[in-house]
């Protein structure tokens, strides 16, 4: 298989997918010539989705496609110029669009590698640079990395529901959002842990396996089940998985071994059987006791139809004899949670003399909504160097005092709850440069890669936190240095009105 990175996937660019106040909030920092000061964004998410206790980070090789072919064509421009106000005035003048047409991005992003375990709060993403620039990319950054991350994170949930001897195929083309949405799931899903797609489309545009069975319209389109079998093995001698729930799924087993022996007279082997319907459980026992009295030991069995990660435990908890999952809807459609929460917010602007930087804070009503200002990174401690990881400490490099040797690290949401770092604890810094003034600074992993990482990183997590029902809180919080900074930010700004 091809393994090479994917590059030109957003070609034409994609500078037209954005929100409109993207561009109009470009235009206002360029007529009160704003443009050019030095910003930070963080993106981030506030909390894992799927009441889980973790997320599985995806989408940095999209972003840094899109990042790097984001042009403004001819046609875009002209389609700008088209853009009036109410009164009938153009929204964008000619120079400023003549300022877009060569417009090219030239930010600086660090970024937590694809595949990295990552919790609420922590920046996935750093963008620094022009103001209008790193404004510019929020919306398409947003909604790649957001769907990204959700899909990749259920996928990785349906894989450590599985084990790790049990195969995952996606099915889920048929109903997920329509085709990019389909498309971009499937990538996500083999990052998250997803062995292979039925999606063709999917699987040549980001080198994925693809797999596949056949449908119950290819039984009903024959006069018998056991001859639909025969036909379908006549094409794919050494490639062929039986679908048989179409009438009756124990004869459709039975069938399905007289075929299979005659196969093996032939010198060839059926792969698997697929079961659809029906209880699962049971009838992945009985499909395996009348197999391995055949011989057929070697025969898998597929099961498919709403199957998700809980299923998938209770499945395997009545002791279902099922070797490979499929799983569509549920998976590429993140089914109990659909979307992600995934945020954009500035977080440091230079000082107008550009000497020093002005740093940022975004008030909420909620505190857990109240931005982290700075310039962020966030440092993951390990129980030994490599090892299991113990709590993430978010940090600010630009800091006027240096980081302290053994940092307290504090619940943002409880600053009473704090933890010292012991001194000399291994650690690792996650965001890692990945562009600088637009430019590649390190080559991204493959999505092989990228995908056995997170099998990793997951492996890893200690299981309170990885369980489905009511996972444990992976401790994540602010330097002792950074929750005072913020907390006087929260002062300053809303210090408060006279009763
Ligand atoms: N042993 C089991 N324990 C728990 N849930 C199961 C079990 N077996 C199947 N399921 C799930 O129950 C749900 C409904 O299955 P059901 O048997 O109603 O489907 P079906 O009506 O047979 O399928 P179809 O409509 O495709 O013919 C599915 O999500 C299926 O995956
Ligand atoms: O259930 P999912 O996880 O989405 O997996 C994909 C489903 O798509 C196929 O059939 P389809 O649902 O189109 O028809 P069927 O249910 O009647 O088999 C397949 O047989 C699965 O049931
Ligand atoms: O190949 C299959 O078995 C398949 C593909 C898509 C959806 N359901 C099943
Ligand atoms: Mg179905």
């Amino acid at each position: 298989m091809n393994d090479a990175p994917i590059s030109g996937l957003y070609q034409p660019s994609l500078a037209l997918l954005t929100d409109l106040y993207q561009l109009t909030m470009a235009y206002g920092y360029w007529k009160n010539n704003m443009h050019e000061r030095e910003a930070v964004f963080h993106l981030y998410f506030r909390k894992a989705p799927f009441n889980g206790g973790y997320a599985v980070a995806a989408g940095l090789a999209l972003a840094v496609d899109y990042l790097q072919t984001l042009r403004f064509s001819d046609g875009d421009i002209t389609y700008l110029a088209s853009l009036t106000g109410s009164k009938g005035t153009r929204l964008f003048p000619d120079d400023f669009l003549a300022y877009l047409a060569d417009f090219k991005f030239t930010c600086s992003v660090d970024a937590i590698a694809e595949g990295t375990v990552v919790f609420g709060n922590e920046p996935l993403a750093r963008v620094q640079g022009p103001l209008l620039q790193a404004q510019l990319v929020e919306t398409a950054l947003l909604t790649l990395f957001n769907f990204q991350t959700l899909i990749a994170t259920k996928a990785a949930r349906i894989r450590d529901a599985a084990g790790p001897d049990d195969a995952v195929l996606e099915f889920g083309l048929r109903r997920a959002q329509g085709p990019d949405g389909g498309l971009e799931a499937s990538r996500a899903a083999y990052l998250g842990g997803a062995d292979a797609t039925s999606n063709v489309l999917a699987a040549r545009r980001y080198n994925l396996p693809v797999r596949g069975t056949h449908a119950h319209s290819w039984v009903m389109a024959f006069d018998d089940e056991k001859e639909a079998f025969a036909k379908y093995a006549d094409a794919f001698p050494d490639d062929s998985v039986f679908l048989v729930d179409t009438y009756d799924t124990l004869d459709g087993v039975r069938h399905a071994i007289e075929v299979a022996l005659a196969m093996r007279a032939q010198g060839h082997e059926l792969g698997g059987i697929r079961l659809d319907s029906g209880d699962l459980a049971y009838l992945s026992k009985e499909a395996r006791k009348l197999l391995d009295a055949a011989g057929l030991d070697k025969v898998r069995i597929v099961a498919s139809n709403d199957l998700e990660e809980s299923l998938i435990v209770s499945l395997k908890q009545q002791g279902a004899r099922i070797d490979i999952w499929g799983v569509g809807t549920q998976l590429v459609t993140a089914y109990n949670q659909p979307a992600l929460g995934g945020v954009y917010k500035l977080a440091a602007l230079r000082s107008a003399d550009g000497q020093s930087w002005d740093f940022m804070i975004k008030l909420s009503e909620q505190q857990a909504k109240t931005s982290i200002p700075g310039i962020l990174q966030v440092r993951r401690y390990q129980a030994e160097a490599g090892g299991q990881p113990r709590a993430d400490m978010i940090y600010n490099v630009a800091a006027e005092a240096p980081l302290p040797e053994a940092p307290t690290i504090l619940d943002p949401a409880d600053a009473t709850r704090r933890r010292p770092v012991r001194p000399g604890a291994p650690y690792r810094d996650l965001l890692q440069p990945v562009l600088r003034q637009g430019q590649l600074v390190q080559q991204l992993p493959t999505l092989v890669e990228s995908r056995a990482h997170a099998r990793q990183e997951v492996g890893a997590l200690d299981p309170s936190i990885r369980r489905f029902l009511n996972p444990h809180t992976y401790p994540v919080g602010l330097e002792q240095g950074l929750h005072e900074f913020r907390t006087q930010l929260m002062l300053d700004k809303r210090p408060g009105r006279a009763v």
